[in-house]
């Protein structure tokens, strides 16, 4: 089980950053707020840890630009009020990120990013190669151009898909409330704080409520459901106040503060067991000795020098088995190019595929960080 005492490990943080703790009642941006915050990351990040931002506000902030008094109604409306509002976010954060040295990327997503699987795994490579380079994602749904049916709809899931597809040690979810209450503490003052959630059971969701202000939008419910992907993902949910200062501070110290939701695996584990059973076969490559003893001592990712054979027919995104010389599977993982092409440049040098291929979108056929060793 994954509790408090395991998160000042956290290497890899995603920290969510809803509406009403980005904005004053007014619908203005609390600078000063998003000025500690950012302060915090980016001291965080200083530290070695990886940060991924998930920024709500683009409608609320583009409403009060355009002088909205209410939420739009109509899709265009909204549609043109996240278009003005992302940007002036984004300035924003990049001003005040960039006073500290770090470098920021806006990246928007949309369902098709996490549900189709060349999309997730897209995806995935660009903010895990983001966060190597030392860069902190700022990412939000790409509100302008998803269409209502095809949307996620909330960030509170959102925050979850990106923290399952990055394997965040934590998911950190800042909101105007300290974190879940027994009944909306709006409403009902008697309402007492619920420090842990090991299991959400129906009793759990039956307490959630709706948002609590016109600025918000999925309150308490969307938070429970994204800890439901969250710690089935194998990712520890936190839910707390964005107004404490060192929030995130005291959260990574293993402090008890706002709502821990307890995994009961971690994500390697669940990786794993998806990768090693879960997930469909579409094909394998056979690779040779200096390929195999790389993979299975040096931590190497799969190049195309390596491999001498494929069989099947595989997709960029699909899982492939990597097995040896003898026949004998040795590891699985997510394939970046395509049978075809994969036959195409099998033996090259990785500095042969563009010339090959004409493109070269991958240095690796696997890369070590979508391989489990079965070996
Ligand atoms: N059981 C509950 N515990 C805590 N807050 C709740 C509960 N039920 C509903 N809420 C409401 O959820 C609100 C937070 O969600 P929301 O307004 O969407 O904020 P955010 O912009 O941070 O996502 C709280 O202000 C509160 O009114
Ligand atoms: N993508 C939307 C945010 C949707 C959302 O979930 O808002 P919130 O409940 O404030 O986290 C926006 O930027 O306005």
């Amino acid at each position: 089980m994954l509790t408090r005492d395991t998160l000042s490990a956290a290497g890899r943080i995603v920290v969510k950053v809803g509406t009403s703790t980005l904005s004053h009642v007014t619908g203005k941006l609390n600078l000063l707020r998003i000025e500690k915050l950012v302060r915090e990351l980016s001291d965080l990040a200083n530290q070695g840890k990886e940060i991924i931002l998930v920024t709500s506000g683009a409608v609320g902030v583009g409403m009060d630009r355009l002088g909205l008094k209410e939420r739009p109604k109509t899709i265009p409306e909204k549609q043109a009020a996240a278009a003005v509002g992302q940007g002036i976010l984004m300035h924003t954060y990049e001003k005040m990120f960039g006073e500290y040295g770090q470098i920021v990327a806006q990246v928007l997503l949309t369902r098709e990013d996490s549900v189709k699987r060349q999309r997730y795994v897209n995806s995935r490579n660009t903010l895990l190669t983001l966060l190597r380079m030392g860069v902190i994602p700022i990412i939000n749904e790409n509100d302008v151009v998803a269409i209502d049916e095809l949307k996620i709809g909330d960030n509170d899931t959102l925050s979850a898909m990106v923290a399952s597809i990055v394997e965040a040690d934590v998911l950190i979810i800042l909101s105007d409330v300290e974190g879940v209450y027994t009944d909306n503490p709006q409403n009902n003052s008697d309402a007492r704080l619920i420090p842990e959630i090991s299991e959400i059971t129906p009793e759990i969701e039956a307490l959630a409520g709706g948002a609590g202000s016109i600025r918000g939008t999925g309150g308490m419910n969307t938070k429970i459901q994204a800890g439901k992907i969250a710690v089935n993902s194998g990712v520890v949910m936190v839910i707390a106040s964005g107004s404490r200062d060192g929030v995130v501070k005291d959260i990574l110290a293993g402090e008890s503060v706002g709502t821990v939701f307890l995994s009961k695996e971690n994500r390697l584990q669940i990786r794993k067991r998806w990768l090693a059973f879960g997930a469909r076969l579409h094909g394998s490559v056979k690779v040779d000795k200096g390929c195999e003893k790389a993979i299975l001592d040096g931590g190497s990712s799969l190049l195309a020098a390596g491999i001498i054979e494929v069989e099947g027919d595989f997709d960029h995104g699909n899982t492939v088995r990597i097995i040896t010389l003898e026949g004998r599977e040795i590891a699985r993982g997510l394939a970046n190019y395509n049978s075809s092409d994969t036959r195409k440049i099998m033996g090259a040098h990785t500095n042969d595929i563009a010339g090959i291929l004409g493109h070269k979108s991958y240095d690796e056929v696997v890369h070590r960080d979508n391989m489990v060793l079965l070996a």
